[in-house]
This record gives structure tokens, sequence and C-alpha cells, in this order.
């Protein structure tokens, strides 16, 4: 069965409740969003007349009365649903966060109703809700799913076809109202407050196939809910989602990013999200209307917010584009309007930034010229906001100004760029590489870009310019290049955040179009790049409405005096995995595993984020000790636990450090005095490490003084006192303590799991080839490596007789022995691993044995006086056998051997120290061998 949306889809406009009528097209009986029995009772009848109360209501439930709310009607314990209402689209946004790759938030879709909505979802699906597991573990947050069978995060959630009716009606009502997929899954997750997260993921499995749309309703508390592309940790993306409100993914978005609802400390209240899908498993008719038509929900997209996918060129290269466009349309009304320059002057912080500004425009003031006379037909005219239009005046002005008094060269071939930087070190952002040729195609596509967030653009329309956009853009980048030095904002690295600075930007910078932001990991702060000299230098010079982040104070300069280049240092991203941080918890009893400690801490102490850990074996026993490990990419977890310590329920631990490694230096370049590369890699230009010039530092006049070419301070820039040298050593060292760590890690492991030596390679010793071969030789030296740790060969040869004449004959037959045998590996392993154990017997239980054990021994045997070595043997190879099933043929790892000797002393040593256990070695080996050296049993 399946639902049809009625023509109503193009009557949206009117006031009329959602018209759902159904048809039978399969014989699907349950699976899917509607039920047939169900939509009987849910949906009413196209245009009949809605009940004022509807019966049913249950008493003390708000009756939905106002127009508008959610109409609901109560039957066996569960909400039908009558009516959802109409959407208010008034404030609905929609962005293209890079090619085909959109997203829609409606924030308003169902604030009507969304305290019914979160009433039901409580009152009737909460109960159901699990805890779904992900790569064997089981997530924090709850959720419900309703659909065909569904692999999610890597494991299968079974089918559910028993859809509540607020979800059908749901689906229904968005594919009505939205013009949206038929949905036939659903995933409700349930986020207790802000403890529970959802973290990076890209929704898309297999299922759902290419390019899917995902619409997900959000009810309850807000929550943050962010984007990235994959493959980077910068947010590209964020909107907190109001409760009601949809939001609605299209296009490529799942291909290229990634998506998460972060931890949020402050929210304490529910929240819940129901995120429809269309899955594709057979059962679901092919001619739903998931076509691949330009996704009607993608609505005109609103370009002034746009976020790279790729590298530093792409990101240079949209700028380039954007700029470029500006300028045309600029130029084209201000040819069309003949308006005059005014004479305002842009405010600026100090003189030479002023002059460095006013350099630019004249430059680019330069190539307006030559472009408004390339194109002869003017442009369709521009729609800019006025305060775009403001900006634009001044702009004018400034080049107007500069144009006549500064003749700088304005046109260099893009290879040269790298260059000109070592000519002159301020001149970053007079750096220009220009290429003549107008691309009049270009100016359309973006033009329009430019206007689509007021124009309304049909979908095949708006996918026809974002392909000219993008071959303009790819003809671009051949063609135009104007770097224009980005800002730098910086603050200390307590008050760094992405999405604080990304507020900041968007409250004090409202009308600037940022291109984008980077942030700079080697001086504490972001780099902020705009398209344009005057949104430049607005952003360097607007007065701000705050300039605090967190607390503390935002500074804007100019980059330092060492222009950026490709690969620069100071635009370095940071590794991929952040800095893995370890301490040791202590005390933890040895029945709580670490990975149920790890689990019990993610379920009960969200606030802590741990990303691993591990009980410490102890290197001199092999045993389990009451350490754990705990791993933890994030700094305030671990500060919070070296502060805190531990809590298990009732139990508290005490966390401490691990012992630190010795700081380790960056590596800094002699050529550039970037740090993190050596002078044989830089391809930079030379810059003296003592005044920052532009010279190699050997040929410095010296008396200029001390210009850190980093940070710009008075100091050299191989100095300590350097911020930038600092963090960079800070880097390097927390990065070796976590490369040490993750070594210590693997080891750790591998003497679990992996055999890396042989015994031969261990010892240095010709020994057995295998197991099997190690034990058929310890007859003959097993009491000798035993007793003797020094096991020479002459020794052995003559234990090994006393052995052989102790010996019962069965053994000795199937022991022969080989007197002058090198001692085997096994053997001299057990020797040196119960070297020890030996003594401590010898010394402490041995006595004790002599005196009361041999003494009940001796009485329960009927007089008979302790053992034979036989006896010892015996035990020996019994415990041997018993211990280790190793297959033949496979070769021991050190630890292996180890701990074969110590399990089998440890044995060995228990059986006799504990007489009652004799005579029951004593039977099995009698039944065995049908020796019972003589004695007789109890
Ligand atoms: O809760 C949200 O807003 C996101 C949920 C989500 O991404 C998912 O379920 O895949
Ligand atoms: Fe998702």
């Amino acid at each position: 069965m399946e639902v049809e949306i009625n023509s109503k889809r193009c009557s949206r406009d009117t006031d009329s409740p959602p018209t759902v009528s159904t048809k039978k097209v399969n014989n699907r009986d349950s699976a899917g969003p509607v039920r047939r029995s169900e939509q009987q009772t849910m949906l009413s009848p196209s245009n009949a007349p809605l009940p004022e109360t509807p019966p049913g209501t249950s008493k003390g439930e708000r009756p939905p009365s106002k127009r508008g709310s959610l109409e609901i009607r109560k039957s066996e314990g569960v909400t039908t649903i009558i009516r959802l209402p109409k959407p208010d689209k008034s404030d609905s946004k929609s962005y293209n966060l890079s090619n085909n790759c959109n997203i829609s938030y409606h924030s308003s879709a169902l604030t009507k109703c969304d305290n019914q909505i979160l009433k039901i979802l409580v009152d009737e699906i909460q109960a159901k809700a699990f805890h779904h597991h992900t790569n064997g573990r089981p997530e924090a947050r709850k959720i419900v799913w309703f659909g065909p069978e569904y692999t999610y995060g890597g494991t299968k959630i079974s089918a559910n076809d028993n859809w509540h009716p607020l979800v059908t009606s749901l689906a229904t009502w968005l594919s009505v109202e939205y013009q949206l997929p038929v949905f036939n899954s659903c995933l409700i997750n349930f986020y207790k407050d802000g403890s529970i997260n959802i973290p990076w993921h890209s929704d898309d499995e297999v299922e759902l196939g290419p390019n899917p749309t995902i619409a997900s309703i959000s009810i309850g508390a807000a929550r943050d809910f962010h984007m990235r592309p994959k493959g980077s940790t910068n947010i590209a993306w964020s909107q907190r989602l109001a409760s009601g409100s949809l939001l609605i993914m299209s296009g490529a978005t799942q291909s290229h990013f990634q998506h998460a609802v972060l931890k949020d400390p402050k929210v304490k209240d529910l929240r819940v999200n129901l995120t429809f899908r269309l899955t594709r498993d057979g059962r679901i008719p092919e001619d739903l209307p998931v076509s691949d038509q330009a996704n009607p929900c993608v609505l005109p997209v609103d370009s002034s917010i746009t976020c790279d996918l790729d590298d530093e060129d792409s990101v240079r290269r949209r700028a380039e584009l954007e700029a470029e466009n500006l300028r045309r349309i600029r130029s084209r009304s201000n040819s069309s309007t003949g308006r005059k320059p005014s004479s305002q002057q842009p405010i600026t912080q100090s003189s030479e930034q002023a002059t460095q500004i006013t350099k630019l425009d004249a430059q680019e003031n330069n190539k307006q010229s030559t472009q408004r006379s390339d194109s002869a037909k003017p442009q369709q005219p521009a729609t800019l906001s006025s305060n775009k239009q403001t900006n634009d005046t001044q702009q004018h002005t400034n080049t107007q100004q500069a144009h006549s008094a500064t003749q700088q060269p304005s046109t260099k071939p893009k290879h040269q760029s790298s260059d000109t930087h070592t000519q002159k070190p301020n001149s970053y952002s007079l750096l220009q590489a220009t290429n003549q040729q107008a691309n009049t195609q270009s100016q359309q596509s973006s033009t329009h870009s430019q206007q689509s967030g007021t124009h309304t653009q049909q979908p095949d329309q708006a996918s026809q310019q974002s392909a000219q956009a993008q071959q303009s853009s790819a003809r671009n980048q051949q063609s135009k290049l104007t770097k224009i030095s980005p800002v730098v904002f910086e603050m200390p690295v307590e008050a760094k955040n992405p999405i604080k600075f990304e507020s900041f930007l968007k409250t004090n910078f409202p009308n600037i179009r940022i291109m984008s932001v980077k942030e700079l990991y080697h001086s504490s702060g972001y780099l902020v790049f705009t398209n344009s000299p005057s949104d430049m230098n607005n952003l360097l010079t607007t007065t701000l409405k705050t300039n605090e982040i967190n607390g503390h104070t935002v500074t804007r300069r100019l980059p330092s005096n060492r222009p950026l280049h490709q690969g620069d240092d100071r635009l370095r991203k940071p590794l991929k995995s952040p800095q893995v941080r370890s301490f040791i918890v202590k005390g933890v009893p040895l029945a709580v595993e670490a990975e149920e400690l790890l689990e019990y801490l993610d379920e009960n102490q969200a606030h802590l984020q741990f990303d691993g850990a591990t009980r410490i074996i102890s290197k001199a026993s092999g045993q389990p000790t009451h350490l754990i490990r705990m791993f933890t990419k994030s700094r305030a977890t671990y500060d919070t636990c070296l502060e805190n310590g531990i809590r298990l329920g009732a139990l508290k631990f005490r966390c401490e450090e691990s012992h630190n490694l010795p700081p380790v230096k960056e590596i800094q370049c002699q050529r550039c005095q970037g740090l993190g590369h050596s002078e044989s890699r830089c391809n930079a230009g030379f810059v003296c490490n003592k005044c920052a010039g532009a010279h190699f530092s050997g040929d410095c006049p010296k008396d200029t003084g001390f210009r850190c070419a980093n940070c710009g301070g008075e100091h050299p820039a191989y100095s300590f006192k350097c911020q930038v040298v600092q963090h960079a050593n800070e880097r390097a060292t927390e990065n070796e303590h976590h490369r040490v760590q993750t070594l210590k890690l693997k080891l750790a492991q591998s003497r679990y799991l992996e055999p890396t030596q042989s015994l031969v390679e261990t010892f240095g010793l010709p020994g057995p080839a295998s197991y099997a071969e190690a034990v058929s030789q310890v007859p003959t030296l097993g009491p000798i490596a035993y007793k003797n740790k020094a096991s020479k060969a002459s020794d052995a040869a003559a234990a090994a007789a006393t052995v052989q004449s102790a010996m019962p004959p069965t053994a000795v037959a199937a022991a022969p022995v080989q007197p002058a045998l090198p001692i085997t590996a096994a053997a001299a392993a057990a020797a040196q691993s119960t070297a020890p154990l030996d003594e401590a017997a010898t010394k402490t239980k041995m006595p004790a044995m002599t005196n009361t054990d041999i003494a009940a021994t001796s009485s329960a045997e009927n007089g008979e006086r302790g053992f034979t070595q036989g006896d010892v043997l015996e035990v020996v190879l019994g415990a041997l056998n018993r211990i280790m099933e190793i297959e033949p043929g496979r070769l021991l790892t050190a630890w292996e051997a180890s701990q074969l000797a110590i399990r089998v002393v440890t044995e060995v040593l228990t059986t006799f120290m504990n007489p009652r256990r004799v005579p029951a070695v004593r039977a099995g080996e009698a039944k065995a061998t049908s020796v019972s050296g003589g004695r007789s049993e109890l």
C-alpha cells in the first residue's frame, strides 16, 4: 500500500488541512509509513469538516481548539493524529554548502504543536527506545526505528513495521507540505539531556542510495547541529535546531559532509529528533516520488553562506571568482547610474594599513577599467544590498583617489608570486596576478548567484546555474588571481572556540562577506579571509560590538611581515587525530575490567570523554595490576580526572599523570624560520632569523634590532621566548608523547595477541623447533632446570642420570635421556622465570611444609616419607600437558614461554604444598601409567 499525495500539493497556499488519499498499489501489507488501517482513522477525508472537540480526547488533555495546533484522538492508549497544522514557512532558509550540497532549515515548521508532539513521543514511544550498538558497544543515545531492516552505525536494526500513527502522519505531512518523498523509514533519537550526543557521521548507508534526502524534525530542547566537510575538523555550518523545526539535507550533502549534535552540558532537557529517510529494500515501489528531478525541498540558495570543501587553493579560487564578479557588478552599476565617487574615507587603524589597502584598491581599479572597456554591453543591472552599495561606494572612492597616486605593477603571472614575497616583506596583500580575459559567462552565473538570496529560482534553473558556476570557476582557476591579505584575529588559546568565533564574526561584521576562516596553530587565533580590500579594511577597522570571546580580548592585525605561502607553517592544519593523553587510574579492583569502567563512565559521567582504557600488566610478574590507563582526546576530561579522580558508583579512584617524557623541540627551518619543517624541504624565500627581513640570516646588517619572523615580537625567530616557538615545541612534545603511548599500548596488546619472537630468537640458543619438541626434551632437564638456574651441560648430564634412575620405567621409555643436550629455551625460560618463586618457596614456604604438611602427608600416607624426584617430575609433566594447549609446531613467544613456566611451577608448588592433592595426582597417574611408585593410595 502506498500513500498518494493528491494534486493538493499544488494548492498549498489554501488554508485547508493536508488532504491525503490512499490507493492500493501493491500487496505490501504492513510496511511503509502508512498502514491502511491507521490511515482511515488518522487522516481526515478530503476537506471533511473537523470536529471542534474530537471524540475520544482524553480527560485533562489540552483540547485542540486552536486552529493550527495538532488535532488528535486517543484510542486504545494510542494517539491518532487527525490533523497536523500547516507549517509556517515564513522563516525558512536554504543553504548551499558547496556544489549540490543543500540544506534547508524551517525553524517554525511545527512550532504550533511541538509540545503536543513531545508529549506523545514521551508517553507512547519513548518506552520502546533502546540503546543501539555501534562497534559492539551500546550508545548512550536511545533510539526507535520504524521501517524496513536497516544498517545503522555498522549494525543491523531489524525491521519495525509497527508504525506509531504520529510518525506515520509526520511522514505524510512532510510529503504534502514540503513535497518530499514519502519516507518509508524514520529513526527517532532521544537525547535525554545535553550529555547525550550523536557523533560525527554521514547518513550514507547503502539503503539510502546516492544523494539521499533526509528530513529531520526536532522536538524539545534546542541543540546545536553542526556540519563539517568530510576529512576536515573545521565546522562549516551550525544551526541551533529549535523545537518544532525541520532540517532537510539533500543532494550530495551526505557524500561530502558529516554532521553531529555534540554534547552540551548546559542543556538539561529532553530532545527528540526524528529523521525521515527513504530506504530501498525491494519492498518499496520504484515509482515513489524520489525522482532525479531537482529536489523541490531545496529552496532558493542563500549564497551569502558558503563554505569550502577544498584546500586553500580552491578557497582562494572561489574568493577570486567572487571578487571578480563583484567588481563587474560594481563597474556596471557605477557606469549605468553614473554615480560619483564620494569623498568618504574608510576609517583605518594605522596609516600603514591604510596605504596598503589604498594601493590594493588602486590595483583593483586598474583592472576594473580594463574590464569595463572589455565589456562592451552592460550586463543585467546588479541587485546589491544597500549595505554593499555603501561599501562599494567607499571602495570606489579609494580606488579613484589612489589610482592617480599609486602606480603599482598590477599584473604578475601566478607562478611568479612566490618570488614576490622575498622582494617586499610587506607586500602580501599586494601580490597580484591577473589575466586580462574577461569571462562573460562567469559574470552571468555569478550575477545570478549574487542575486539568488533575494530571487526565487526554479530548481532546474538553479542546477543550470550551478553547472555554469562550476564551469566558470574552472575557467577562473587559470585566470584571475588577486590576493587579499587575511586579517589575523588574536586571542588566548583558552578563548579559542570555532563556534564562538563564528558567532563573534556574525555579531560584529554582519555585512562583511567572509570567505573563509583558518585556524592558526602556531600562534593563537584565526585568519579571516575576505574577497575584497574594502571588506578586509572593514574587518580591520570596524568598531566592535563586543571584543571579547569567553571573557578574553580579541585583537586584530594584518599578518606578520613574513608573507604567507602555500603550505605555510602558520596555516598548517592540526594532526588529523587530536592528541591523545593518558593517565593512570589507581587501585581499580581486578574484578572491574577496563572496558567495563569505560562503559560505566560513558553511561554515567557523560561529561567525560574517553577514547580507551587498558589495564596495566606488570612487567615483572606478567600479572594484571590495580592500575588502569585511560586515554582521552579531551584536555578537559584529562584535567578533571587528574583533579577529582574517577568515580565508579560509590568507589572513587585517584588518577595520576603518566610519567612524562622529556620535552621535544620542534625543528625550525633555517631558510624561512617556519616551524615543523627543515630548510631542505622549504621552497620559501629567505627570511632573516634576527630581523625578519627578506635576506639570509647570515647577511643581516644586525643594527636593525630583533624582530621575530613568526610572531613579530622583539626577539630572534629562534628565541624560546617566542610564543610561536613555544607552541610548536609543546605540540611536538605532545605528539611525541602520544606516539610513545601508542607504541606502549601496542606493545602491551602484542604481549597477549601477537607472538612476535620465537624462543630461539629470544634466547639466542639452539633450541627446539616447536613446542612439542621442547616439551619432549623437558623430562631430561626439567628437575635440573628447576633446581639449577645455571644449567650447565655437565650438570645437566649428571642430573639427567639421576633423574633417569629415579624415573618410573614407562616415563624413561617415553622420554629418552639426552645427557649432553644443551638446555632448551623453554627450560631456560622456566629456570629464569621461576627462580624468584623457587627462592621464595625455599625461604618461606618450604620450612612450613617440612614441619607441618609433610607430617600430615606422612600420616596420611601411612608412614611414607615425602616424595621422590620421580614424583616431582611426573607432576611437572602432568602440569605441563594440562596447562597449555598449544598446537604442535607453533613456536612460543618469550611471553608465552615464561607464562607457561610460571604456571607449571605454580602448579607444582601448590600440588606439593597441599598434600591433599597428591593422592589425586597419583591416582590420575596410576591410571595413565600403571605406575604408583610403590606407594599405597588412599
Ligand atoms: O539529532 C539530530 O539532529 C541528528 C540525528 C542524526 O543525525 C541521525 O539520526 O542520523
Ligand atoms: Fe545523521
